[in-house]
């Protein structure tokens, strides 16, 4: 199976090198810094202390994607429109196309652009880019993809190169139960630059996340999504999980990147707004993380 990956960062090297190394060829589309990395020397992926030198084609060009069986997009979701918009030309007729993104939307982002079906995915991973082309994998690694002609397909391909793959009915399940945990951990994590261990026992922050909870939990239902009975607790289980992971939104802040907090409590907040619903908890988050992306801006 001939991959393209758009969006050559912590997730699609991640990815893309698994791939590789299970024989596939594979082009992945990045930065000027990136590409020339890893034209050279292939994706560098660090994984259970060993370290992998996976061979893959490299370029900045979007027509990378050309004569791509499958095409991976990686890109954080406030790029997604633009990613989509410039590979769309060069895309072939029958290339399959699958978002690994958080939030719920993107999928249906690209679809608009692309007027034909994206598969979204549920990416549970741990990854960080520690230099261009280089990736450090830091726990798990598996995907819930969405039902389509080529799920079972591509899952068995995934499997098959160390990628545990789950086609769901109920993806879309799935993508708000994740988009709940971004947004009970996300924005906190990044307010209080903590860990999640130190940042849940912090006194009242676990009520604030139940009420994240209960809100996400309310706006999924009126979206038509039910979410699982047990919600809170996978919410809670993460912190003893990875007691000393910090957020991405808590990484980009401290990058003075853009972080998606637009695409996570503000993709909850639009949502409840279209069916009438207050989500103050959601709603204060989101401004507390807008007033950090502010404040790193002016001081940039
Ligand atoms: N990292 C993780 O462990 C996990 C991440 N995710 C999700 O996966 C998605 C990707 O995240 P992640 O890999 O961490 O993000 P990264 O920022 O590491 O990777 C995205 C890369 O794509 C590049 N890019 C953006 N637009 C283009 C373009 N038009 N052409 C070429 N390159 C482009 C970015 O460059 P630049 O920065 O210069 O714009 C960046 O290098 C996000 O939705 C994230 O929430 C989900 C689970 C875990
Ligand atoms: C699951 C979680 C919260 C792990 O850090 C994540 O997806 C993120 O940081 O964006």
């Amino acid at each position: 199976m001939k991959i393209a990956v758009m969006g050559a960062g912590a997730v699609g090297c991640y990815y893309g090198a698994m791939l590789a190394l299970a024989g596939h060829p594979v082009t992945m589309i990045g930065r000027q810094a990136h590409a020339t990395a890893m034209a050279s020397n292939g994706v560098i992926l660090l994984k259970a202390g060993e370290t992998h030198r996976a061979p893959v084609q490299a370029t900045t060009e979007p027509s990378g994607v050309a004569d791509a069986d499958l095409v991976l997009i990686s890109v954080k979701s406030d790029d997604t429109v633009a990613a989509a918009e410039a590979i769309a030309p060069y895309l072939k007729s029958d290339s399959r196309i699958l978002s690994l993104q958080n939030g719920v939307d993107n999928a249906e982002r690209l679809e608009a652009v692309f007027g034909r079906a994206v598969i979204p995915a549920a990416v549970y991973v741990a990854v960080e880019t520690v230099a261009a082309g280089k990736v450090r994998h830091n726990g798990r690694g598996e995907l819930v993809i969405g039902t389509g002609p080529a799920s079972a397909e591509l899952a068995r391909t995934f499997a098959q190169a160390g990628i545990p793959t789950d086609v769901s009915e109920n993806v879309a399940a799935v993508l708000w139960t994740k988009l709940t945990v971004n947004c009970a951990y996300n924005a906190l994590c990044a307010i209080g630059q903590l860990p999640y261990g130190p940042m849940v026992s912090v006194n009242g922050v676990a009520e604030v996340m139940t009420d994240v909870v209960k809100e996400c939990r309310a706006v999924a239902q009126a979206a038509g999504i039910s979410l699982p009975d047990n919600l809170i607790g996978t919410v809670m289980g993460l912190a003893a999980a990875m007691p000393s992971q910090f957020s991405s939104t808590a990484q980009d802040l401290q990058r003075r990147k853009k972080t998606e907090i637009e695409h996570l409590n503000g993709y909850v907040v639009r949502t409840a707004e279209k069916f009438g619903l207050s989500v103050p908890a959601n709603r204060t988050l989101l401004a507390c993380v807008r007033l950090l992306e502010e404040a790193n801006r002016r001081t940039a």
